[in-house]
């Protein structure tokens, strides 16, 4: 059975799911899940209303059942604040003034040292034009910042852009994948290893290396461990500011599934304890393991061209905007028919703008949990509410046999995003189901469409209940959090995490609010409820 089931115990997706993807990703696993019982269970299959279907990005861990009535958003609780050192230009002491220029010097010729690295393996970054070759558009930037945040190293343009433009061609020997990972190892690795596990693997070995790995100049433009701040690496006293929001246990999941493939790979029988002669237990760690799963999440690239997982030097230095469709991949040479890595611009840009590509259509809450940042205005932004049949219900025992004969277990609850100005029908057809009467049961009712005006009311005010019990779950109300951001010196105090937490909860409080606002007003219509809200 290979390392990473696509479902763990733990409920956390299959480490895979959380690749930067372009558009066109897989639908969400709750939707999908959902969708799949419906089909399984006679109950109608609808399309997700747009921008939630075909191109909606890889989902978060389910959130915990709790056995509540119907529908329950879930909330959790830690306590206290804190955030670790990081790159910043905006938080340094001036006593730190020459400690920051010294760092911001070591960043430069960090990123000097991966440009010849790169030109010494054939990429071409000349500024100037040679035959056949345009003048490479592009420069490192040390320091970028995004929504006045810091967001690291990016890629900025040096001239003017044009849309369509190829931003760089990168060999395929730069690349670190599973293929580059089972050749290094030889017999000690298993072809048929996940490629996440390879590459990870890999990638400490490179790292224990120090100048020695080929890899070298590029892993010394890969962010400091303290720097690398995925939610799944919050401490519980940092994760008190996300308090009541679904992030608090979609992390604790990953955290788990990281830590319980550690364990599967140090045993006995697992890769690392198999071959102790190759896996040094001094280098490959634990705390080694965290680092690269936290680079992996991070910077992976699923290159749809070849189908192959990467870490793609240079290319991984592109920061994420949401309205950006340009992604990473991979194209053949149309003489030799040699493969390479390439972005297209899918926009122009002027000189000294930052380039960006798309991780995917990510919530805040896959960017948090995976990359440490929240992007504000996020058109893909969405809450979970994951709904259940209430145990109080008459015809509770029916419904929850019906659903198990579809595959869902009993007890356990379905995720749904909530948008701002959407959510899937499979959430109003499964809501649909979950409030229905004895004689609705009976009517042999279709749940994709209208059943009756009182169903119809009952699903509305499930939504509404739910939204409100999430609502209620927060530490602070959204007019508190407005209202601290709005006060700039004690906003300015809050570290990093703080920051990006507040605006997690404050986008999540915001949608709950608008389902709620909007549920309200199209309840004075219930025949055309829950059509008209996401037509
Ligand atoms: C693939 S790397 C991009 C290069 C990265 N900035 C660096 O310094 O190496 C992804 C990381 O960049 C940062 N990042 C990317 N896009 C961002 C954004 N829009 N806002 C804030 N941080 C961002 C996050 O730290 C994220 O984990």
């Amino acid at each position: 059975m290979p390392p990473l089931p696509d479902r763990p115990a733990a409920g956390a997706p299959p480490l895979a799911a959380f690749l930067p993807t372009p558009p066109a990703a897989l639908p969400r696993r709750a939707a999908a899940a959902a969708a799949a019982a419906m089909r399984a269970t006679g109950l109608p299959r609808r399309r997700l209303p747009s921008r939630c279907g075909a191109g909606r990005a890889p989902p978060l861990p389910p959130l915990p059942c709790r056995g509540a009535p119907v529908p329950v958003v879930t909330a959790s609780a830690g306590g206290g604040g804190g955030d670790g050192p990081r790159r910043s230009v905006f938080t340094e002491p001036p006593s730190a003034a020459a400690a920051g220029a010294s760092a911001a010097g070591e960043a430069a010729a960090a990123s000097r040292a991966l440009e010849a690295w790169l030109v010494d393996n054939g990429v071409y970054l000349s500024d100037k034009s040679s035959w056949g070759r345009a003048p490479h558009p592009l420069a490192i930037a040390n320091e970028t910042t995004d929504d006045g945040e810091p967001s690291g190293r990016g890629l900025i343009a040096v001239k003017g852009v044009v849309q369509g433009e190829p931003l760089f061609k990168l060999p395929l020997t730069v690349l670190l994948t599973k293929e580059v990972a089972l050749k290094t190892f030889g017999a000690a690795m298993p072809p048929d290893t996940d490629d996440f596990i390879a590459i990870a693997t890999l990638l400490i070995r490179e790292r224990s290396l120090g100048d020695a790995s080929f890899y070298a100049p590029y892993l010394g433009v890969l962010p400091a461990d303290e720097e690398l701040t995925p939610l799944f690496r919050w401490s519980d006293e940092e994760m008190a500011w996300l308090a009541g929001s679904p992030t608090v246990a979609a992390a604790a999941s990953l955290r788990r599934k990281v830590a319980s493939e550690y364990a599967d790979a140090n045993g006995p029988d697992g890769l690392f304890g198999r071959t102790r002669s190759v896996f040094d237990p001094a280098v490959f760690t634990e705390a080694a393991w965290e680092w690269a799963f936290a680079v992996l999440f991070s910077r992976l690239v699923l290159l749809r061209g070849s189908g192959t997982l990467a870490l793609v030097p240079y290319a991984d230095l592109l920061n994420h905007n949401p309205y950006c469709g340009a992604y990473i991949d991979t194209f053949q040479e149309n003489f030799t028919g040699e493969g390479y890595v390439c972005v297209f611009t899918d926009r122009p840009y002027g000189k000294m703008e930052q380039v960006y590509t798309t991780y995917g259509q990510k919530t805040n809450a896959e960017l948090l949990l995976l990359y440490g940042f929240v992007v504000d205005r996020n058109p893909y932004d969405a809450v979970d509410v994951s709904v259940a049949v209430d145990e109080a219900d008459p015809m509770y025992a029916r419904k929850v046999k019906f659903l198990e004969g579809a595959g869902q277990e009993e007890g356990s609850s379905v995720a749904f995003p909530l948008y701002a100005d959407r959510y899937p029908m499979e959430l109003i057809e499964y809501l649909r189901f979950c409030v229905a009467t004895e004689e609705e049961m009976d009517s042999g009712a279709d749940w994709g469409d209208f059943v009756c005006e009182r169903n119809e009311v009952a699903v509305a005010q499930a939504l509404l209940g739910a939204c409100t019990a999430a609502l209620s779950g927060y530490m602070r109300t959204l007019d508190e959090d407005d209202a601290l951001v709005r006060d700039r010196g004690t906003y300015s105090m809050l570290s990093l995490k703080q920051r990006a937490a507040l605006r997690q909860v404050r986008g999540e409080k915001r949608i709950l609010k608008r389902t709620i606002a909007n549920t309200q007003k199209e309840m004075q219509t219930p025949r055309m409820l829950f059509t008209s809200l996401n037509s």
